[in-house]
């Protein structure tokens, strides 16, 4: 996939509040298909929220609310993810989310891989191993873990644990892809690796990632939008 003119998010009036804190006021954002667009901005100003609305992962903290919609496109079709007909793992498999620290589970590399699928119900084991494979080698993985799949996850160093979690999102396949600092906790030669893989992910997927690194914005982004005071700015 490359980028073109389609829409993949529509996102239209967003306002967001955690009780009476009010961290999104009034954001429309339209998120290029195929593209990486990025969200900076000041610290504590709602970029990771942001994100969120777009799998509506926010859903289950007491005391938030939203107004205003966000649609997609996926499957080819327009989708309202907030309409009562929208199905939430389905939401979930095709907008897949990856997060600032590396989050592996407390199991092996290949079962950290084979979960979502597992938990999309999928029983046979050779299309289980082929998909691991082909998400570990587009996670830049493959090479440094095909002979100790085996192996407790928790044991991979912080970039590769990262690049484990971007398996795990890829592995079922998503249209897009939320990235939330996936590089904060990482050093260079680490950051390196996993923007070089970002920028590949395009081939495969829309990206939306947020970032507070301008020079890795610039080195990575098709398109870049700053959030300040709970507004967004074209940059
Ligand atoms: N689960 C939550 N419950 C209550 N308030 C929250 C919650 N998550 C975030 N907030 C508040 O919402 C505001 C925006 O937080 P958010 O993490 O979205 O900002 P950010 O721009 O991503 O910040 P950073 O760059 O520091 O990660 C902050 O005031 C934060 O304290």
């Amino acid at each position: 996939m490359t980028a073109n003119n389609e829409i993949k998010i529509k996102a239209r009036h967003l306002v967001f509040s955690y009780g009476d804190n009010r961290v999104l006021q009034d954001i429309s954002l339209d998120v290029h298909e195929g593209a990486i667009t990025a969200v900076t901005g000041p610290s504590g100003q709602g970029k990771s929220t942001l994100l969120t609305l777009f799998n509506r992962l926010w859903e289950d903290i007491p005391g938030a609310r939203m107004q205003g919609s966000v649609h997609i496109r996926l499957g080819g079709a327009d989708q309202d993810i907030y309409h009562p007909s929208c199905s939430l793992p389905d939401l979930r498999r095709k907008v897949g989310m990856v997060f600032q620290i590396p989050n592996p589970l407390p199991m092996s590399i290949y079962k950290n891989v084979a979960f979502p699928l597992k938990m999309a119900g999928i029983s046979n084991e050779a299309q289980i191993k082929d998909a691991v494979e082909t998400a570990l080698k587009q996670a830049f993985l493959w090479d440094e873990v095909k002979d100790r799949l085996r192996e407790d996850a928790r044991r991979l160093s912080g970039g590769q644990q990262q690049r484990l979690c971007i398996a795990r999102a890829l592995v079922v396949e998503p249209e897009v892809l939320l990235l939330d600092e996936p590089t904060s906790s990482l050093d260079g030669k680490a950051t390196a690796i996993i923007e070089a893989l970002i920028v590949s992910l395009k081939q495969a997927c829309t990206i939306v990632m947020v970032s507070h690194d301008t020079a890795q914005v610039e080195r990575v982004a098709d398109r870049w939008v700053e959030l300040k005071k709970g507004i967004l700015v074209l940059a």
